[in-house]
């Protein structure tokens, strides 16, 4: 078994090649969308589904067969056809400083990528290290229930009142300790109920040192 490294990467605007435009590849645009990569298409024909995607600019598609030069501007490359000579062709097509992903053959891929929930800058991501994608999907729906969509919220108020506990307090035991009462499991449900008065109450309350 491969320990694989996670790594979250920041791509916006490198260029993405996925050559296929399947079922496969249609999830492989899904989660490369909100990263704002440029995500380029390779293939004869498109899933419906990106079609419009297509039509509106958010892909590129290139509706044609693969050839190696297809591969030249990619950081990351996913081969997604059904057909493993091509794929074959993709892997030795590409350069050794490009990253790889072949999704019909695991062993032979750079990268794998995780079943990925997210709520905002909260993002969880699972994998099993392609033992079970059944299991992971499973795991990933598990978690959407477990976080749900206020979690968007609950995370930008973290990440907000994190900055205004950073520009208050020094570094040290005191700044630790208000961010770490920023973790009152109450500041959830106040988000979850729209309480944001008594959110912004205890905030406050941290800010003048009161933190419990
Ligand atoms: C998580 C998810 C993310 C994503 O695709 O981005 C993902 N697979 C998902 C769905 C899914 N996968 C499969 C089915 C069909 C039913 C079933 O078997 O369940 C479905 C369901 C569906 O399609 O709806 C079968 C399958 N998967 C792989 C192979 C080939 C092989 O094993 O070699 C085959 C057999 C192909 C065949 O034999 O025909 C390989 C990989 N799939 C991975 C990820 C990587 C390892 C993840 C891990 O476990 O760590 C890895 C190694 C490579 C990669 O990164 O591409 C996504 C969840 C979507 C979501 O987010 O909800
Ligand atoms: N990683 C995963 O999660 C996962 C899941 C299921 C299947 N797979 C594997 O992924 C592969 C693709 O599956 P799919 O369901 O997306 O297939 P699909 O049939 O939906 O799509 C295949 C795409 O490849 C394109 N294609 C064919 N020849 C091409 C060429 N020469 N150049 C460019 N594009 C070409 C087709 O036009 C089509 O758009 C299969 O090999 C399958 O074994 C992986």
């Amino acid at each position: 078994m491969t320990n694989y490294f996670p790594i979250h990467i920041n791509i916006e605007y490198k260029t993405v090649v996925i050559v296929g435009g399947g079922h496969v590849a249609t999830q492989k645009v899904a989660s490369l969308l909100p990263a704002k990569a440029n995500i380029v298409v390779v293939s004869p024909t498109l899933d419906d589904s990106l079609v419009p995607l297509a039509e509106s600019g958010q892909i590129t598609w290139h509706e044609k067969e693969f050839e190696p030069r297809d591969l030249d501007d990619a950081s990351l490359i996913i081969a997604a056809t059904n057909d493993t000579s091509v794929n074959e062709a993709v892997q030795e097509a590409a350069q050794h400083w490009q990253l790889i992903n072949r999704t019909d053959a695991q062993a032979e891929s750079d990268f794998i990528t995780p079943a990925t929930v997210r709520r905002g800058p909260l993002v969880l991501t699972v994998s099993t290290s392609g033992a079970s994608p059944a299991l992971a999907r499973k795991i990933k729906a598990d978690l959407e229930e477990q976080f749900d969509a206020v979690y968007d919220d609950y995370v930008c108020f973290l990440q907000q009142a994190r900055l205004m506990i950073a520009a208050k307090f020094e570094k040290g035991p005191q700044r630790r300790a208000a961010l770490q009462s920023l973790l009152e499991p109450s500041l959830l449900e106040w988000t979850r109920n729209g309480e944001i008065d008594r959110r912004e109450a205890f905030l406050q309350q941290i800010l003048m040192g009161e933190a419990r």
